[in-house]
């Protein structure tokens, strides 16, 4: 498994567009009949994609984690981004469709994803951070979702928040899991930017459409960098760094916390203003 190590905010300034998608981007994870994984520092968050197709995928034991299997000490959140899928946890069966959330706690000894039609494969995001409790198993569907809207045409970022795993919603130790929807027209998430010393994040763009690109923007509020990105990459956001993007069409992401807190409006807001 691919490992992501932590980066000091004032090194982060030296770092050119190569370095910068080395250190933060995991691109190129979604393959047919695979499930991949990358190991981060922040906060050991384990960002994962599983595609299966005409396969049952295996949640495996990476030798790193030197556990007895994967979700010994950790748990995991599931979204669903395509396709119909199935996902089987120690022999209990969840049917996903797109947009659907799977939580799956501690202790869960096999987990498995299928897709229901090869012609129509699920594409899975996942998220895994240690874990200390045991939450249930909990499967979440899009309409049940708490559903936020923010931003407006005008400024080219009205957006409707879904949150999935939370303080209020799926209950869980350290992760916070949910996707944002950009209505037609718009194409900035997150603007005002924030960030939350207290909590690492992960975005997972999807539903990008076919020659198009996001501008995902890092680094802190006062000497930020971009990188672009495509459908199905994944960027890593340390606790110091904005974590904003606009694209070149609409589109969705999935994002995802761990850290000190479950509290979704833990964050620091830096005015547009004051953004360099
Ligand atoms: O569009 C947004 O704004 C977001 O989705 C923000 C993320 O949920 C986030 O960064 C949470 O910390
Ligand atoms: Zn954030």
């Amino acid at each position: 498994m691919k490992t992501l190590h932590s980066v000091h905010p004032s090194d982060f300034k030296s770092y050119n567009t190569t370095t910068i998608r080395e250190r933060f981007l995991i691109d190129k994870q979604v393959k047919p009949d695979e499930l991949n994984c990358t190991y981060t520092h922040y906060d050991r968050m384990i960002v994962g994609m599983a595609n299966p197709v005409s396969n049952v995928l295996e949640l495996p034991n990476y030798p790193n984690l030197r556990a007895e299997y994967f979700l010994e000490r950790r748990e995991i959140g599931i979204i669903s981004v395509a396709g119909r899928g199935v996902v089987k946890a120690d022999g209990q069966v969840f049917e996903t469709n797109k947009l659907d959330c799977l939580y799956i706690g501690k202790g869960t000894k096999n987990v498995t994803f299928e897709s229901v039609d090869a012609a129509n494969p699920a594409v899975f995001y996942f998220l895994s951070s240690p874990a200390h409790a045991v939450y249930p198993k909990t499967l979440l569907t899009h309409a049940d979702a708490v559903k936020v809207e923010l931003g407006s045409s005008a400024t080219a970022n009205k957006r409707t928040i879904n949150k999935y795993i939370h303080l209020e919603g799926v209950r869980s130790c350290q992760l916070v899991m949910g996707l944002t929807i950009l209505h037609e027209g718009s194409v900035w998430n997150t603007m005002p930017a924030h960030v939350h010393d207290r909590r690492m994040e992960a975005y997972f763009y999807f539903d990008v459409p076919a020659g198009q690109k996001i501008f995902h923007y890092m680094g802190e509020g006062n000497e930020t960098r971009h990188i672009t990105m495509d459908n199905y990459d994944a960027v890593v956001s340390p606790p110091w760094s904005i974590h904003s993007g606009s694209g070149t069409a609409s589109y969705s992401f999935i994002w995802g916390m761990a850290g000190e807190n479950l509290d979704y409006t833990d964050m620091d807001a830096i005015a547009i203003a004051d953004l360099k």
